[in-house]
């Protein structure tokens, strides 16, 4: 009985300890894209042998050192991020397959995401995650930089280029599911402002698969100006909050979970008032959280939602947060769809 209780206690502390060190799995991927590893070894085109690999890392004193890359290494493989394998007597390191994506400059690329969840300033909301229990609405965000999250962008164009970098990067990976499998949710359309829509990648992929629709992106101006120009994409500089641009549709993508409640019915009000008289509609991409479950995918719709909370004052929302938002700011009807691990598309009509 007593081994039992030690098995036991031995369990408990284990599972903290991997709590505790959770920090480390984010921080050396975010370290081994810095080094170029993932790089280095996809361009080898096959697995490398440690010497050669230390030998590409630049290092102030010439190669990385053996024993110390060796150690990091040895995590990745733990991590099932790299695989080791013999070769003729000698260990060589290759990607395993969601290496991939850490593999930088190819249109899947996570390393925009990777360095902008892990950028030293945007962790620091992080320590201050007790302080904002009570009800007063200044952002973690705020205590630990000093102003909301969008004047800090406005004020700071390395992290402005850093988080607009990620948005487009999380955008890439969505867009060919969202244009291939919601063809009929772009039919009749003829105009579309993708609202607090970045530098533009979102609405460039719909206009290039629906050339017939007359496409605009519309944030604020030091957004516009950290993006590129595209001839099949207008681009309007404001601020949702006092107006937005008139069309048949209007996209939202992560916008209504940066904002608390009143925000977002102030901006769907906004949205209703930009719509067609005869009708149009509000297309939001968007996480839905279901019941708490043991579903692999919980954790990260858990975890963004404490990230919303810290950042910038939002939320993720259930599918009844969702529909008493959409009615409260006058709307008839919604739909929804699931689009991947966790977003969603949310067609809400006049
Ligand atoms: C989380 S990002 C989403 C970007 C893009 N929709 C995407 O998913 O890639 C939120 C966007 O809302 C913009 N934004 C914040 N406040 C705004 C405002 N008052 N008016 C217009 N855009 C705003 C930000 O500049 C930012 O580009
Ligand atoms: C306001 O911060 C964010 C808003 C978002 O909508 C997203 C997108 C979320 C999902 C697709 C689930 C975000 O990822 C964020 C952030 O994480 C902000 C990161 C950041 C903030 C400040 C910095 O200097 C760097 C990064």
């Amino acid at each position: 009985m007593a081994s039992e209780n030690l098995k036991q206690d031995q369990a408990a502390q284990a599972k903290l300890w991997s709590f505790i060190y959770g920090f480390a799995e984010s921080l050396v991927l975010k370290s081994v894209i810095q080094l170029d590893i993932p790089d280095i070894i996809h361009n080898h085109g096959k697995p490398m042998t440690l010497s050669n690999l230390a030998s590409r890392i630049p290092s102030p004193n010439g190669a990385a050192d053996h024993d110390r890359l060796f150690r990091i290494m040895r995590y990745l493989v733990h991590m099932n991020l790299f695989t080791k394998e013999s070769i003729d007597g000698e260990d060589h390191y290759g990607l395993a397959p969601p290496a991939k994506y850490l593999v930088k400059g190819w249109e899947k690329s996570m390393v925009p995401s990777i360095l902008c969840i892990t950028d030293k300033e945007f962790m620091s909301p992080w320590y201050h995650l007790k302080e904002g229990l009570g009800n007063e609405s200044t952002t973690a965000f705020e205590k630990a930089l000093g102003m909301n999250i969008w004047d800090y962008m406005s004020k700071n164009p390395k992290k402005n280029n850093i988080f607009n970098e990620a948005m487009a990067c999380d955008t890439r990976l969505l867009m060919s599911a969202l244009v291939s499998e919601c063809k009929d949710m772009f039919q009749g359309i003829k105009s579309l402002v993708d609202v607090g829509g970045g530098t533009g990648t979102a609405v460039r992929h719909i206009a290039k698969a629906y050339p017939h629709i007359n496409c605009s992106v519309y944030d604020l101006p030091h957004v516009a100006a950290d993006s590129p120009t595209y001839p099949e994409v207008t681009r309007i500089e404001g601020d949702m909050f006092k107006f937005i641009p008139k069309a048949d549709a209007i996209l939202m993508k992560c916008i209504l979970h940066d904002w608390a409640d009143d925000e977002c019915i102030k901006i769907l009000k906004k949205c209703k008032e930009a719509l067609p008289s005869n009708g149009g509609k509000v297309i939001l991409v968007e996480v839905v959280l279901n019941a708490l479950s043991e579903h692999p995918y919980t954790k990260i719709r858990m975890v963004s939602d404490l990230d919303m909370m810290l950042n910038c004052g939002g939320k993720e929302r259930t599918e009844g947060e969702w529909k008493n938002l959409i009615y409260a700011a006058g709307f008839s009807r919604y739909n929804i769809r699931q689009l991947d691990f966790t977003q969603y598309v949310i067609e809400v009509y006049p």
